[in-house]
């Protein structure tokens, strides 16, 4: 029988996935922030990076290995909280279209719930977005530093264009999230119940979360992918650059690079999504566990 969902339940739960995603999947995602943002070569020149593999190498040749690990304090303060709101988001989004607590629920259900999810979430993904993206793009060029961290990124901010600011990148997150999360959801839940035998839908099996999460993490980034270029383009962008929001950040892409450009980062998001999201996954469903053996009836 499914295990009936509690909603502080899932937060909690929710926000231990997000930690060890963080943890797991931070040096990918630098890389994929430094390839999607990397200026674009002088002609006859080469670009700073050639690929993944390189871009890591040039990392830690320069900055050690914990170079991968910059800003890495934004992500773990937002993504925690993202995650436990993003669980708590797709627990509410179930629990609407349920008319018994243990209804199981439809692919297209599964899919809104988590598109609800993925609203619930842009508050807190956008800033937290909007300085990571920021501080790794800051480490990777060897221009003056206009940040010292995560605090001071929100101070310079505020202080140059107040929480509109702070919030750029709104429409562009929305549009990459609220699809993925559908995604994401329906495809875990779908995946993970279809590898289930027969009556042991509700229980935890390791393989079965990681096989589930890690597939679950690709299929997200594979419809993400494109708007995650222009909201990384446009979070990173000098004020004024984009007068249209991502409709001008498209329009430049398209003009000077082609729809290839929109995969982007593809190769590192693709090859951090199965581990991290296996990661997320496993850390929530054992937590959920923990949880539900500590009190029961929470
Ligand atoms: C963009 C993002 O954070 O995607 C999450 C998976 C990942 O690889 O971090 C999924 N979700 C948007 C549902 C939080």
């Amino acid at each position: 029988m499914p295990q009936k969902t509690s909603a502080i339940k899932d937060f909690v739960a929710g926000g231990f996935g997000g930690s060890c995603t963080v943890v797991v999947g931070q040096p990918l995602d630098t890389i994929k922030v430094r390839l999607q943002t990397q200026p674009l070569p002088a002609p006859g020149q080469k670009p700073l990076y050639a690929g993944t593999w390189d871009c890591a190498l040039k990392t830690i040749r320069n900055e050690g290995f914990f170079g991968l690990y910059k800003g890495m304090a934004a992500p773990l303060v937002g993504v925690t909280p993202m995650f436990a709101v993003c669980f708590l988001g797709f627990g509410i989004g179930k629990k609407l279209q349920q008319t018994t607590p243990d209804q199981q629920l439809t692919a297209v259900q599964l899919f809104n719930a988590g598109m609800l999810s993925g609203v619930f979430t842009t508050a807190i993904m956008t800033p937290g977005e909007r300085i990571k993206c920021l501080l790794q793009v800051q480490a990777a060029s060897s221009g003056p530093k206009l940040y010292k961290g995560p605090i001071d990124v929100v101070k310079v901010l505020y202080r140059e264009g107040g929480i509109r600011s702070i919030y750029k990148g709104t429409c562009a997150t929305l549009l990459r999230d609220v699809p993925a999360s559908g995604m994401y959801f329906m495809s875990y839940e779908w995946l993970k119940r279809s590898m289930a035998p027969a009556g042991k839908e509700g229980e935890l099996s390791p393989i079965r979360t990681v096989v589930a999460g890690g597939i679950a993490g690709m299929l997200n980034w594979l419809v993400a992918i494109g708007p995650d270029v222009l909201k990384s383009r446009l979070q990173t962008a000098p004020e004024g650059k984009y007068p249209n929001g991502i409709r001008s950040v498209f329009v430049e892409i398209m003009k000077n690079e082609g729809p290839q450009a929109l995969f982007k980062g593809a190769t590192p998001v693709m090859i951090r999504a199965f581990p991290a999201n296996a990661a997320c996954f496993l850390g929530y469903e054992v937590a959920i566990k923990f949880l539900n053996m500590i009190a029961p009836n929470l």
